[in-house]
C-alpha cells in the first residue's frame, strides 16, 4: 500500500488556497439573518441579488490568489470567472447549508429558503445537491480546493487556451486527492464523491436564470454586475 504523502509544494499551494479562501468570505451571515425573521418574497429577492452581487465580488478576489492564475491569458480569466461565478454561489451556499447549527436550526432555514419565493419545481434539485454537500461533512481545506477546481474547469464556454487551466487545475486535484485519503483512510471512494458534486453543481447551473426569473414576484430587479454573470435581463 504505497504511503501517500504531500509535499513541501503541495502543502505551500494548498495553504494559499485555504487562506484566500477564508479571507474572502461574505462578510454578514445570511443564514442569522434568515433564521432571526421571514422576509417577504421581494425582501429576499432583494437579498439573495445583494449576496451573490457580494459573492462575486469575493469570487474574483479569491480567484486572483489562485496560483497561476493571474498569469493566464487575460479574456480566458473572464470566460472561468463567468463560467464558474454560479457555481460557486451554489457551492457556498450548500457549505451556508451543511453547517453544524443548533437543533431544528436547520429545518427552519430550510422552511424560510422554501417560502423564499423561489418556485417549487427547483427545490429538490437545490436541497438534494445541499444534503449531497452535507454528508461529506468536508473540511475547509477540501471546500476551499474544491471551488478552486471548479474555476479552474478547462472546458468552460470560450476558454480558448483549456491547457493552460488544465496545468493549473491538476496540482489542485493531485493535492485534493491525496488529502482525501489522508483524511478518510476508511473511505477509499471519498474522492470521487467529491467530485460527483461538481457535476450535480452543473445541473445547478443550468437552472439557476430560471429559478430567478421564476422568483415570486413581479419586475425582477438585477446589479448590473449580475447581469454580466447571470444570464438574466
Ligand atoms: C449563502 C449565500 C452566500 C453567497 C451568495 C449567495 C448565498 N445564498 C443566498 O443568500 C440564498 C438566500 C437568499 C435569500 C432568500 C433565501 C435564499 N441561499 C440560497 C439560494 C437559493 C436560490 C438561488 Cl437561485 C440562489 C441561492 N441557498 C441558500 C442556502 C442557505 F443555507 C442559505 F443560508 C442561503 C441560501
Amino acid at each position: 500500500k504505497e504511503k501517500v504523502k504531500i509535499t513541501k509544494e503541495q502543502q505551500a499551494l494548498m495553504k494559499v488556497v485555504v487562506e484566500a479562501y477564508n479571507r474572502h468570505q461574505i462578510p454578514q451571515d445570511v443564514a442569522k439573518k434568515l433564521l432571526q425573521e421571514q422576509y417577504s418574497e421581494e425582501e429576499n429577492f432583494l437579498l439573495l441579488t445583494e449576496m451573490a452581487t457580494s459573492q462575486v465580488q469575493v469570487l474574483v478576489e479569491f480567484t486572483k490568489n489562485i496560483p497561476g492564475f493571474l498569469s493566464l491569458n487575460h479574456e480566458d480569466q473572464i470566460a472561468l470567472l463567468k463560467g464558474s461565478a454560479v457555481e460557486a454561489m451554489f457551492l457556498r451556499s450548500a457549505q451556508v447549508f451543511s453547517r453544524k447549527m443548533p437543533n431544528g436550526h436547520t429545518e427552519v432555514l430550510e422552511e424560510r429558503i422554501r417560502k423564499s419565493g423561489i418556485s417549487e419545481e427547483f427545490m429538490t434539485p437545490m436541497f438534494n445537491f445541499y444534503k449531497s454537500i452535507g454528508e461529506l461533512h468536508m473540511m475547509q481545506e477540501e471546500q476551499a480546493l474544491l471551488t478552486a477546481i471548479a474555476i479552474l474547469t478547462p472546458d468552460r464556454p470560450y476558454v480558448k487556451d483549456q491547457q493552460a487551466v488544465e496545468r493549473l487545475q491538476e496540482p489542485m486535484l493531485d493535492v485534493l486527492r491525496k488529502l482525501c485519503v489522508l483524511q478518510h483512510p476508511q473511505e477509499p471512494q471519498y474522492f470521487a464523491r467529491l467530485l460527483g458534486r461538481l457535476t450535480e453543481l452543473r445541473t445547478l447551473n443550468h437552472y439557476h436564470a430560471e429559478m430567478l426569473t421564476s422568483w415570486r414576484m413581479n419586475d425582477h430587479k438585477f446589479t448590473p454586475l449580475l447581469c454580466e454573470i447571470w444570464d438574466v435581463e
